[in-house]
């Protein structure tokens, strides 16, 4: 579990996290949901450690991170896995070569042969036994997030940080990246965070969600419970989206006749 309190952070003055407190359950795909600009990938990068907090502290199960001895917080850092935006893979290596190369970083105890079986183990598991030998510039945009999951985890991860993973994708891709996230996750116990605004992603996987808006946190909970919060800025929010929009329509149809939507369009959300 990682632990959030208190987490303060302004640029020239103004202030960009007002004061972040969460939880990130372990086992769990836990979601970072809100609008552009309201902090999300700021709070990201305070918590792997690339951007320092002005205050408030943030530990990995139990351990603290903020202002801790370096060698605890490389040890942290070295059981953090990180799928970027626009996957990020190295144009020049091989797909197996951008697997390999944290393991050359982060586990120079491996063999040259461990090495090998633990590429082919993460390729494998996510889809990708074929692709090993060829160059990021001959796959697709779904296949590029493949890799940097098999990456991610070929260290073997004890936290996964994901900054939005379907950016980019066409929405049936975006939701196998999703499902594979999620299978990952559960599969190898790891503590997943996921910065979004895809309200796809809320209802595919989002057991954990944590909602952001102008850098405060204004509601937590899960995907069964998202619809029916009462805060306005999220109900704005997620009823921005049309898929929610048409999903909720066809439920109040199911509910409630015909009669209750078009009160319902009358009032607006
Ligand atoms: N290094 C920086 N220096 C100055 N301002 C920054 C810096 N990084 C982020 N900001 C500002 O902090 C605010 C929040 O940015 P952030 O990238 O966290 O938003 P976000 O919620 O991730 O948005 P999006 O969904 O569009 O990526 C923005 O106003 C941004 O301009």
């Amino acid at each position: 579990m990682i632990e959030v309190s208190n987490v303060q952070k302004a640029f020239n003055g103004n202030p960009v996290l007002k004061g972040i407190s969460c939880t990130f359950e372990t086992g769990k795909c836990n979601l970072v949901l809100g609008g552009s600009g309201t902090g999300k990938s700021v709070l990201l990068q305070c918590i792997v450690g690339l951007m320092k907090p002005d205050l408030g502290s943030i530990t990995f199960d139990g351990t603290m991170y903020t202002n801790n001895k370096i060698n605890i917080r490389q040890e942290i850092r070295r059981k953090i896995g990180m799928l970027f935006q626009g996957s990020a893979l190295f144009d020049s290596m091989t797909v197996a070569q951008n697997v390999e190369f944290p393991l050359q970083m982060l586990t120079p105890e491996m063999t040259p042969a461990e090495r090998r079986d633990r590429v082919e183990f993460c390729l494998k598991r996510v889809g990708l036994e074929n692709a090993g030998n060829k160059m990021p510039s001959e796959i697709s945009g779904g296949m590029k997030k493949r890799v940097g999951i098999a990456r991610a985890i070929a260290p073997n991860c004890t936290y996964l940080f994901c900054d939005e993973p379907n950016s980019g994708l066409d929405p049936a891709t975006s939701i196998k990246i999703d499902e594979l996230i999620h299978e990952i996750t559960h599969e190898y116990n790891i503590t997943t965070v996921i910065i979004t605004h895809d309200m796809n992603s809320v209802i595919e996987i989002g057991e954990h969600i944590i909602f952001l808006h102008q850098g405060r946190k204004l509601w937590d909970g899960t995907k069964e419970e998202i619809l029916n919060a009462q805060v306005p800025e999220l109900q704005e929010f997620i009823f921005s989206s049309s898929l929610v929009r048409a999903a909720k329509k066809v439920d109040e149809e199911a509910e409630g006749g015909l009669a209750s939507i078009h009160d319902h369009e009358g009032g607006g959300i």
